[in-house]
Order: structure tokens, then C-alpha cells, then sequence
């Protein structure tokens, strides 16, 4: 922690009077412990990396990939693309993804319909100890508050986890939605919604199969009862943006996210060749895709979960909906026998899904020391 400010620029540090400002705005939005929040960020070193990172580049985006085959593009050159993005990037955008624009759109004008209520609104369909899905606008990140409010949804309608982390409790529990009175077409937007994901999600994973030299469905039996997740987020703008991130630098635990954001921006992806934030430049209709822990796992490395985060916006504030693909609670996760060999054996142990999801803790897998 010490020596925190040595590395930031010097016309970049912030003043105390600035911290105190920023603080006392801060107070009027966050409902609970704005103080901690900032002192986080301060002495996390997430700050530092912001300034010094600036708002990242633009130079090179993650890449753009046609998913229609035509008689200009075979499945071949197709699965040579999505292979070289999850190998190069873990990240890419989508066009041509089959998914109907009413159908997003739709879901996206209730999500907005849904945050502009009053926050004792929102709070009715709150989530809780028992049942954690839900309203909430007090998501952490390692450990730090992230600037947003979210509403979580099971795909599946009951979800079926673990009772407890417990490895010798073989108890399960089911996970039900909760729905707001408004708007009241959120389900139905959202049911709808979700079933185009999982469509998309398994066309993804049989592109990702092939591309590792698999068979189309050598994924699918993983999913027979998915515990797949879902987020509406609402990025508030946010007056003092270079003290707070809208999500901390993370990884995505489960097999594929799906992503569709607004047309305000603050995705970054970290390069994989330099270690530099690059933005995802919103693209309109498109989806963003990156590969989860669990798919490096099965690809024992060689493809990678990659670290991203979201910066807020001073003026505008954002929409985003990511679609979280996950196995079975089950589902034993390791390296897949396929691309174990001699030469490169397996660098995972295998894991419990749904006693991993269960402790909800994020990039918690066990590398072994190979
Ligand atoms: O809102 C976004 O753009 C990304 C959110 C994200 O990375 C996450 O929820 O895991
Ligand atoms: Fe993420």
C-alpha cells in the first residue's frame, strides 16, 4: 500500500481538497458508506491505475466477427476467426448474430423504465440472504464498491446450486426471479430475451469446440440444467469519474459471457500483448463475447480468461446487459482429455461448479504448479 502516489503523475494527483469534494458528492448518491468507497479506491491502488492508464487506448479494437456463413465465407474461415479471437484476445464483437433487434430493444426500454423509478421501488424487489436475486446497488469487486445498480435474474426458472459451499452438504436449493409490479413487461421482455441468449450461447459454443479441434457438441452435455445468470446494470454517471470505476479489473468465472451495451462506452479489455487497456468501442447491434475461467480451464490455457473492468461516464449515464453462461451445479470442471498430452499436461485440477458458485468467490480455481 505504501508509496502509493509515487507512480502517478505528478499534474495527476489528487489534491485533499479534491478528495474531500469528491467525497461529499459522493454522500448525496450512494445510499451506504460513501467514505469507504473512495478510501477503497484510493488506497487499493484501482485509482492509480486509472490515471495512469488514463481512459485507454483506442488504437486497436477487439475483433469484429461476422457470424453468417455465405458463399464468401465457409464455417471453416468462420472457426479459424473465433479461434484466433479467444486465442489472441478472449474477447470479441459479434454482427450477424441471429438475434431479432425488437427482441434486445424491448428488454433494454424496461431495464431503463425499470432504474428511473425511485430507489424505495427498486428496493421492494431487493435481494437478500435467502434469495440473491434481485435489486442491488452494492456490488464489490474484490472487495471494492463498484459505481452501479444492478438486477440480477436466474436464466433457468428455478435454478438449481448448492445448499452451501460445504463439499459434504449435498443439499440443494432453487433460485427463483423476483419481478417488479413496473414495468410489468419486464418479464415477459426478459424471458424472451433470455431464450435468443442461450440460442446464441450454444451457437458460440459449438464455434469455440470446433475451434479447439472438437466435435460441434463436445460442450453441450455441460448444460443440460444450466445455472446461467443474467444482469440488468445501470452505470449512473458519475461526477468525479477518475475515483471510481463502474466494475473493478475482474475476470468472468463462468464458461462465455455475452454482452450488449448502450451507446455511451467504458468497456476496457486488457490487451493480452502489452498488458494495455483498449476500450470496446460500442458497435450498434452487436454482442461482445469473451471466454469465462471455466473455458480456460477445458482449453487447459489455450484460451484465456481476460481481465476487464468498466470506467463510468462524467455526463452520460449507461446501460448494459451481460448474459453469464454456466454448466450444470455438477459439472466437474478440468482440463479436457482431448488436449491433455505428454507435452502438455494438465495445468487444473478438477473443481466442483456449483460448490465454486456457491462461495461465489471469482477466479478462485486451483492452478497446479505446472
Ligand atoms: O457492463 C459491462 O460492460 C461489463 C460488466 C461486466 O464485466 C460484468 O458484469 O462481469
Ligand atoms: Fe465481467
Amino acid at each position: 500500500m505504501s508509496g502509493l502516489f509515487w507512480e502517478v503523475p505528478k499534474e495527476q494527483k489528487i489534491s485533499r481538497f479534491n478528495v474531500h469534494l469528491s467525497r461529499l458528492i459522493l454522500h448525496n448518491f450512494v445510499t451506504t458508506g460513501p467514505i469507504l468507497y473512495l478510501e477503497n479506491r484510493l488506497f487499493q491502488g484501482l485509482t492509480k491505475s486509472t490515471l495512469r492508464h488514463g481512459r485507454g487506448t483506442e488504437a486497436e479494437g477487439i475483433p469484429l466477427i461476422n457470424l453468417s456463413i455465405s458463399n464468401s465465407k465457409s464455417i471453416e474461415t468462420l472457426v479459424g476467426e473465433i479461434g484466433d479471437a479467444c486465442k489472441n484476445w478472449g474477447f470479441f464483437q459479434v454482427i450477424n448474430h441471429g438475434v431479432p433487434f425488437e427482441t434486445r430493444e424491448k428488454l433494454e426500454s424496461a431495464s431503463r423504465k425499470f432504474f428511473a423509478q425511485a430507489t424505495e421501488e427498486k428496493l421492494k424487489v431487493r435481494r437478500d440472504e435467502v434469495n440473491p436475486l434481485g435489486y442491488y446497488d452494492t456490488e464489490l469487486t474484490k472487495n471494492v464498491r463498484d459505481w452501479k445498480e444492478v438486477f440480477d435474474l436466474a436464466v433457468k426458472n428455478p435454478t438449481v446450486i448448492p445448499a452451501s459451499p460445504e463439499a459434504a452438504d449435498n443439499g440443494l436449493r432453487e433460485l427463483v426471479n423476483r419481478w417488479p409490479e413496473y414495468p410489468s413487461e419486464l418479464r415477459v421482455a426478459y424471458e424472451e430475451y433470455a431464450k435468443e441468449m442461450e440460442k446464441l450461447a450454444y451457437k458460440l459454443l459449438e464455434l469455440i469446440s470446433l475451434s479447439l479441434g472438437l466435435p460441434a457438441n463436445r460442450l453441450s452435455g455441460f448444460f443440460n440444467n444450466h445455472t446461467s445468470f443474467f444482469k440488468l446494470n445501470h452505470y449512473p454517471s458519475c461526477p468525479i469519474p477518475n475515483l471510481a470505476l463502474g466494475v473493478g479489473p475482474h475476470k468472468d468465472d463462468g464458461a462465455l459471457t455475452i454482452l450488449a451495451q448502450d451507446d455511451v462506452g467504458g468497456l476496457q479489455v486488457k490487451r493480452k500483448t502489452d498488458g494495455e487497456w483498449v476500450q470496446v468501442r460500442p458497435t450498434p447491434h452487436a454482442y461482445i463475447v469473451n471466454v469465462g475461467d471455466i473455458i480456460q480451464v477445458w482449453s487447459n490455457d489455450r484460451y484465456e480468461s481476460v481481465e476487464h473492468r468498466v470506467m463510468v461516464n462524467s455526463e452520460k449515464e449507461r446501460f448494459s446487459m451481460p448474459f453469464f453462461l454456466n454448466p450444470d451445479h455438477n459439472v466437474m470442471v478440468e482440463p479436457l482429455e482431448e488436449l491433455i498430452t505428454e507435452q502438455n499436461p494438465a495445468k487444473y485440477r478438477a473443481y466442483n461448479w456449483g460448490k465454486f458458485f456457491a462461495t461465489r468467490k471469482r477466479s478462485n480455481f486451483k492452478k497446479l504448479g505446472v
